[in-house]
């Protein structure tokens, strides 16, 4: 079972972690847009004619517009993609290799979103800029995504041929996701063996099994949304358990914390090992060490 010596001994704490993105200024949408080599955790907002206070020595350039804003590489392998992109909402702008515009897209999850496109038509996304909308309402998004069209159809009189009506090249369906695991069938079913058993055997039997407060598809808190955004935008094929669910999860919320010997929600499992909560996983993937942990 994981202790608390255990987590240590694998998780070196990261004080510049915080919570992502950072707040920005009045009037616009929270926009904070970040390059490669800069860490989305050290991304922030800044009035174009504001100096950004730099907290690392890799100097952030963070940038308004679509042209001012630096374009990342998207790599070849998906293990070298962790960390590249933001598991969260704003715009990102997909350029071939020539250079070209050829789509502005929205996403709840941004690193899925070109995770997703690098596979479906690698040719045409070789790069991407990306930026992030704090606290996103569909208003501050739409009103992102248009800026960035704007700018593009201003400097070269076209809409980027992948947000031309009828092209369907970087439309794709939501992916069907998994249901969450359950350990009885309801309320009314007793259990015949002892929870901690039923847990250990959870996490035992499959490689990777996070534990939630609500389910994948809607989590109830921000700490369990980021994880899932994660694990999702790695591809990682993974279980969940809603915490919360004391209809088909009776006691878990409590006894799962002894198991682990860790008080908080999220929980991450692999291979039946407690990796951590968020804070560890953000970390963990900001660093793109998550792949090498979670692919089979
Ligand atoms: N720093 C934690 C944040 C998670 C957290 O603070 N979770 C709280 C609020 S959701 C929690 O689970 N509290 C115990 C409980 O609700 O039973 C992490 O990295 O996972
Ligand atoms: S439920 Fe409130 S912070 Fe997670």
């Amino acid at each position: 079972m994981a202790t608390l010596n255990h987590l240590t001994s694998i998780h070196t704490p990261t004080p510049s972690l915080r919570p992502f993105p950072a707040r920005s200024s009045r009037n616009t949408p929270n926009l904070s847009f970040y390059s490669q080599p800069t860490p989305f955790s050290l991304s922030f907002s800044v009035k174009p004619s504001v100096k950004p206070r730099f907290r690392s020595s890799v100097i952030a350039l963070a940038l308004r517009t679509l042209s001012e804003t630096e374009s990342v590489v998207v790599p070849d392998d998906s293990d070298q993609f962790a960390g590249k992109f933001p598991p969260g909402t704003g715009v990102y702008a997909v350029f071939d290799g020539n250079g070209d515009l050829q789509f502005v897209g929205l996403s709840r999850n941004i690193a899925a979103s070109v995770l997703a496109h690098r596979k479906s038509v690698p040719e045409l996304c070789h790069s991407v800029k990306v930026g992030v909308v704090d606290e996103p309402d569909r208003e501050a998004l739409t009103q992102a995504w248009k800026s960035w069209m704007e700018e593009h159809i201003k400097a070269t009189g076209k809409v980027p041929p992948g947000n031309e009506s009828g092209n369907a090249t970087w439309v794709r369906q939501a992916p069907k996701k998994k249901a969450d695991l359950r350990l009885t069938p309801g309320r009314h079913v007793q259990l015949t063996v002892p929870l901690e058993e039923l847990i250990d055997r959870l996490v035992k039997e499959n490689k990777v099994v996070a534990f939630i407060k609500g389910s994948r598809s809607a989590p109830l808190c921000g700490f369990s949304q980021r994880v899932v955004g994660i694990l999702e935008s790695q591809g990682v094929d993974y279980e969940s358990v809603d915490v919360l669910d004391e209809d088909h999860n009776p006691g878990l919320r409590e006894k799962l914390k002894s198991y682990s010997n860790w008080p908080t929600f999220p929980q991450i499992f692999v291979n039946g090992e407690l990796v951590g909560g968020c804070d560890i996983l953000s970390s963990m993937y900001e660093k793109g060490e998550l792949g090498g942990l979670v692919k089979k």
